[in-house]
């Protein structure tokens, strides 16, 4: 039998997951699938799970080893660190804090390629691997701040270049947590629009955060999660009212939206 190609596969396949944090249960049977080429925005309140969630993916995190458990990336239930680095583009908050603030711009998206934190004497980068962070900071509008301390960079200008970073291998699936929270309307604006364009360029994207307005018109599919469990998962249209995210948020709220996106507002 021929083997799938891992961009036909599932992207994601959770099942039955129970995942600890020291004491805290924090997922109790969790299950979740991400189709390829699909998007999702996984939306909760603080403590919900979702830096967890992500953990679990970038392999940080695992749930314990029950008989119906299964957590498959594309279809394989055992993958190689670097497996998740060439397929799945992982933007996360941390990285923002643990990066060295020494480190130039493109020293910053060309350590996507090893998923360090830097790049150091002992990795060495081809020819084509150079071109390639050039092309990404070129597409992300950065390449003039090549040459920049990334300590020395605006948050926004710092955003794009952990974009860059999770781009250089071309990942077909990018996983994005909370990307535009610090960033101010131009900034968040600017990031959004080159998140589109990702999307458009055809890839899959997961979004975990509790920002209405950071959710693009091109994610349809929303999961509602609260305190590790999911209360609902579906259209964005029928999903994101003010009743179900009053609920969520324990929060009475407004809702608004325009041209496919929202944001909610005190009552
Ligand atoms: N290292 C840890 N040890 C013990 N409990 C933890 C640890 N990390 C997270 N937790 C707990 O797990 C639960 C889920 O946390 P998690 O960080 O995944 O939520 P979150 O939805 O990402 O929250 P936020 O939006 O605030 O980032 C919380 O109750 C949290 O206190």
């Amino acid at each position: 039998m021929q083997a799938k190609p891992p961009h036909s596969l599932p992207v994601l396949d959770i099942q039955h997951a129970t995942v600890y944090r020291g004491d805290t249960c924090v997922f109790a049977d969790f299950s979740f699938l991400l189709q390829a080429g699909e998007h999702a925005a996984i939306v909760g309140p603080n403590g919900a799970g979702k830096s967890t969630l992500l953990k679990l993916l970038s392999g940080e995190v695992h749930p314990l080893a029950l008989d119906e458990t299964r957590l498959c990336l594309f279809g394989q239930e055992r993958w190689s660190v670097w497996d998740v680095r060439k397929h799945l583009g992982l933007v996360s908050h941390d990285l923002q804090r643990d990066y060295l603030i020494c480190a130039e711009g493109l020293q910053v998206v060309l350590s996507g390629f090893y998923a360090s934190n830097d790049t150091y004497d002992h990795q060495t980068f081809t020819q084509a691997q150079i071109a390639r962070a050039y092309e990404v900071m070129r597409e992300l509008r950065i390449d003039s701040l090549a040459g920049r301390m990334f300590g020395h960079l605006s948050t926004g200008e710092q955003r794009r270049f952990l974009l860059g970073r999770a781009l250089v291998h071309d990942p077909s699936v990018l996983v994005l947590d909370e990307p535009t929270s610090g960033l101010d309307i131009k900034a968040c604006f600017q990031y959004l629009d080159l998140l589109r364009t990702q999307i458009h360029k055809g890839k899959s994207v997961l979004l975990v955060t509790h920002h209405l307005h950071e959710i693009p018109p091109e994610i349809e599919r929303v999961v509602l999660i609260k305190s590790g469990t999911i209360f609902a998962d579906g259209p964005k249209t029928e999903l994101l009212t003010e009743e179900n995210l009053g609920r969520l948020f324990d929060q009475p709220l407004t809702l608004i939206q325009a041209n496919g996106w929202y944001q909610a507002l005190p009552v």
